[in-house]
């Protein structure tokens, strides 16, 4: 857990971050959002002390972050950033294997950690391991960015827009590879971001940030329900509902229920092109199948996005 407590941070006569009070739960994803220059990346790089607050405190697991020497800290503490910074001169294993050495692992461990996470990232270890960050398309070496960060299991990973430099085909197949990592790893995540469809889509709760403070913070459906501030639904957009709904699937939303006659559907299709079949169809309900037959029926209502939360 990740507390934040009335956190500052000034340049010059301005405030890049003020009076900023809020925790980031244990192995959830807190996507940090706001227009360009409310204070993300400044936020972000005070937890790691790339940049000192000028007032407040941080406390990582209940303790002052400046009780700790920065290196110390930041071993503990998984970084990804947009432009992923992997070095030229190492090879994707010697990349992943950085912190792991500095750590004093032993050579066989760092071998083994580093073809796991390779395959956790989705790239094949003997094919990947020994080529070198210039032979890789950018998706590739956002994954080999994002297995580094891993790589000595930090309980903290914070991402800085991690998947921004990607076309949007492999931003889209990086943020379903990351979301099946997080529901394995449960990592603590600050992932910072201006995309309001990748914060709806990773995010387990919302941080939505203006001019250096906080407007609200919650689960995406209630910023999507109850926003606290005009501010928030402007930000967001009015389609966002209909947007969240892109990144679930029609089994989530699948109930007991009676499927008789009702237009069928995979239960892999996402939910808003769900949607569109009901209102193609004119139906209020579709039958969801999965490969071992009928899932369940699921209802025009229920598509609601942060009901129950
Ligand atoms: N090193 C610096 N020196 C002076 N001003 C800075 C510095 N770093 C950030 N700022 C200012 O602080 C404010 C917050 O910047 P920050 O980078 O945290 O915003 P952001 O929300 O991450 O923006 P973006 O989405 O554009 O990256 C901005 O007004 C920025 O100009």
């Amino acid at each position: 857990m990740i507390e934040l407590h009335g956190l500052e941070k000034r340049y010059g006569a301005t405030y890049a971050v003020r009076d900023l009070t809020l925790t980031f739960a244990e192995g959830e994803v807190t996507a940090l959002l706001g227009p360009s220059g409310c204070g993300k990346t400044t936020t972000l790089r005070m937890i790691n002390r790339l940049t000192e607050p000028d007032g407040g405190r941080i406390l990582l697991g209940g303790r002052d972050t400046r009780s700790l020497p920065p290196d110390q800290l930041r071993r503990g503490i998984g970084y990804v950033i947009q432009q992923v910074g992997l070095f030229p001169h190492l090879s994707v294993a010697g990349n992943v294997a950085t912190v792991p050495e500095l750590l004093g692992w032993d050579r066989r461990r760092v071998r083994e950690r580093v073809d796991e996470l390779l395959a956790l990232v989705g790239l094949d270890p003997a094919a990947y391991r020994d080529k070198r960050p210039g032979e890789l398309s950018g998706g590739q070496a956002q994954r080999v960015g994002v297995a580094r960060a891993l790589a000595a299991d930090p309980p903290v990973l914070l991402m800085d827009e991690p998947f921004g430099a990607l076309d949007p085909l492999a931003r889209e197949r990086l943020q379903g590879a990351f979301r099946d990592i997080q529901r394995r790893l449960r990592k603590t995540v600050v992932l910072v971001t201006h995309d309001i469809d990748e914060a709806l889509r990773l995010g387990d709760r919302l941080a939505l940030m203006r001019a250096g403070s906080l407007v609200q913070f919650g689960p995406p459906g209630e910023l999507l329900r109850r926003p606290a501030h005009p501010f928030v639904r402007e930000f967001l957009g009015e389609d966002a509902p209909l947007r969240a709904l892109a990144g679930r699937t029609a089994a989530e939303f699948a109930r007991p229920g009676d499927p008789t006659g009702l237009p069928q559907v995979e239960s892999s299709l996402d939910a808003r092109s769900a949607l569109g079949v009901l209102l193609r169809e004119g139906s209020d309900a579709l039958a969801v199948t999965g490969p071992g037959g009928l899932l369940g029926v699921l209802r025009v209502r229920d598509l609601r996005v942060g009901e129950g939360e």
